[in-house]
């Protein structure tokens, strides 16, 4: 479904990226693990026409991507960043208008309904502004923001930063549902236990690269690889 191969990316001169590649496939949820700093984000970011590629190619369902943020959207990817990024002036209600507005229609999977369906509480709070919303209130509504905009494949970066454990559990159970109903998803994510109970695949990075491929069940097995790379 997206494919990475050989991208090098970073900041102006700092390179961060040097020749990734990986694969992500529908219907299936693919973790990004690495230590601090080792290129996750940034590699998100890259897919998403964020940062300029210096070299390599990112192709979605077998094409090239369209080099803008918006067009990439349009084509079928939602990210939700580590930063959550929502509209701390407008109200829940007004952030998720944006986005039904945007992507929505007639026949579209995702409506404002069915968002509420899955995060009752966002129902509670919908005229309440950004910033009156706790950590985990806001990362439902980046989330339910996401869903909005009818994607294909559902990006997250670190979705459980700074989140009480409760919380944890309920975006958890959230990105479960999500899952069975056959949405395809990449997660970056520190929490290990977290990421590695809802991957299908794991990818490490370390250092701009990958390190390590295999199955959400390898990286669980294999302590070496977990003290290597992640320093489990
Ligand atoms: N805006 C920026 N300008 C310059 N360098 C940056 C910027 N953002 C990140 N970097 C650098 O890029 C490297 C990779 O950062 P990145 O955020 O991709 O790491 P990560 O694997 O996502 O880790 P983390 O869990 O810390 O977010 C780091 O060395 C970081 O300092």
């Amino acid at each position: 479904m997206l494919n990475l191969n050989a991208i090098e990316s970073g900041y102006g001169e700092t390179q961060v990226l040097y020749g990734l590649s990986l694969e992500a496939q529908a219907g299936r949820v693919l973790a990004i693990l690495g230590r601090n700093g080792a290129g996750k984000s940034t590699t998100l970011k890259a897919i998403m026409g964020l940062l300029p590629l210096k070299s390599g190619e990112i192709l979605f369902e077998g094409k090239p991507m369209a080099g803008q943020p918006f067009g990439i959207a349009k084509s079928g990817i939602a990210y939700v960043p580590e930063t959550r990024d929502i509209f701390p002036s407008l109200t829940v209600r007004e952030n998720l208008e944006i986005a039904a507005k945007r992507f929505g229609g007639a026949g579209a999977d995702w409506t404002m309904e069915r968002v509420l369906d899955l995060f009752p509480r966002l129902g509670e709070r919908m005229d309440n502004g950004g910033t009156q919303l706790s950590g985990g209130e806001q990362q439902m509504l980046a989330i339910a923001r996401g869903l909005l905009m009818n994607p294909k494949l559902l990006i997250l970066d670190e979705p459980t930063e700074g989140l009480a454990p409760i919380i944890v559990k309920l975006i958890h159970d959230k990105l479960q549902d999500l899952k069975a109903a056959g949405l395809s998803m990449i997660i970056v994510e520190q929490n290990f236990g977290f990421a590695t109970s809802l991957a299908d695949d794991v990818v490490i990075v370390g250092k701009g690269q990958i390190v390590w491929t295999g199955s959400a069940n390898d990286i669980k097995a294999d302590e070496d690889a977990q003290h290597t790379w992640l320093g489990v």
